[in-house]
């Protein structure tokens, strides 16, 4: 399949790709960043724009910046790290500083399709494309990550589970806007499990876990999961069966409520698994992304 007429536009900076959203409001424009979502979506005829601008050349929208002051209306502490939207895989990978301090994020991007996606594919388009086999999505909840965008009406700040629509709701990235970076608080734990599609590399199930550890006890808990619906989603009954006890006792039970929270009529069904053969993975796959979470933190 070939991809529709349309016109090309290449950002020189944030403002002008900015500025070219807004004259081309009525064109239907979409920015294009790694373009492996983008572009497949263009010659299957999932979407046709009539205006691409592409962010890719535009300076400062790359790279990993640790030590980043939070603002004041958020309760992240300070210290955080700020990755780039155009941030590719290899990037992440490349880090020494995500592997300490965001190793949930260095885990899930491991496994993330191949060595071609993972070398053009940004931060940015994976968690705004937010396909529902994403492995990002996941991590980036589990992170507890903040999606920073700049459009018409300024700057802001959207949590991550808002922006992307973990509770199933729409995203709550505005027309027009655009990320600039993701930001994701310290945490020297951080574990990703997944069942592998075998076709596209994409998570049939995959699991993100988070574990804060006081002293052998669980003191806070992260736990997401993507693949199962159309947009990732928190386990939170694996959360609270964590919270408070033994690291070294916890686990098993926890993991085994994975499936408690999401009803198998909901979840995605094809021709590889079921819904309810997704929800069933859930536990073992929760369990290993807890294990290797914990494997980090030794
Ligand atoms: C064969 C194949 C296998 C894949 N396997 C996996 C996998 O295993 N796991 C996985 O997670 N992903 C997988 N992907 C998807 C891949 O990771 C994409 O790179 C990613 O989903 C989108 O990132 P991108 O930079 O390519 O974005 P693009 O394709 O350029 O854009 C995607 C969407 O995000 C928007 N966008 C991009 N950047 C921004 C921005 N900064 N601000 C606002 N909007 C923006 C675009 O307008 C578009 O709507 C696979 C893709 C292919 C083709």
């Amino acid at each position: 399949m070939f991809p529709p007429h349309f016109d090309y536009h290449r950002a020189s900076s944030i403002d002008d790709a900015l500025d070219v959203l807004e004259r081309h409001r009525d064109d239907d424009p979409r920015i294009l960043a790694g373009g492996h979502s983008l572009l497949p979506d263009l010659k299957n005829g999932r979407a046709s724009p009539d205006v691409l601008v592409d962010i890719g050349e535009i300076d400062g929208l790359r790279g990993i910046e640790s030590g980043v002051d939070v603002e004041s209306d958020t309760d992240h502490g300070t210290g955080q790290t700020a990755i780039g939207a155009l941030t590719t895989y290899a990037d992440v990978l490349e880090s020494d500083h995500l592997e300490r301090h965001a190793p949930v994020l260095t885990d899930a991007t491991r496994v993330l399709a191949d060595l071609q996606i993972r070398n053009r594919g940004t931060v940015g388009g994976n968690l705004t494309a937010a396909e529902p086999g994403a492995d990002l999505p996941a991590a980036a909840l589990a992170a507890d990550a903040t999606i920073h965008v700049r459009g018409p009406d300024g700057e802001r700040t959207i949590d991550a589970g808002e922006f992307l629509g973990a509770d199933g709701s729409e995203s709550a990235l505005g027309e027009r806007e655009l990320v600039t970076e993701i930001r994701v608080p310290p945490s020297p734990t951080g574990g990703y499990a997944k069942k592998t599609h075998p076709a596209s590399g994409y998570a049939m199930v995959g699991v993100a876990a988070v574990l804060e550890i006081d002293t052998e006890t669980i003191a806070d808990a992260r736990v997401a999961a993507t693949g199962v619906l159309e947009h990732a989603v928190r386990l939170t009954a694996v959360e609270d069966a964590l919270v408070g006890e033994r690291v070294d006792e916890a686990i098993e039970t926890a993991a085994e409520r994975a499936g408690e929270t999401i009803d198998p009529a909901d979840a995605r069904s094809d021709d590889h698994a079921s819904g309810e053969f997704r929800v069933h993975l859930l536990s073992t796959y929760a369990a290993q992304a807890l294990e290797r979470a914990m494997e980090v933190d030794a």
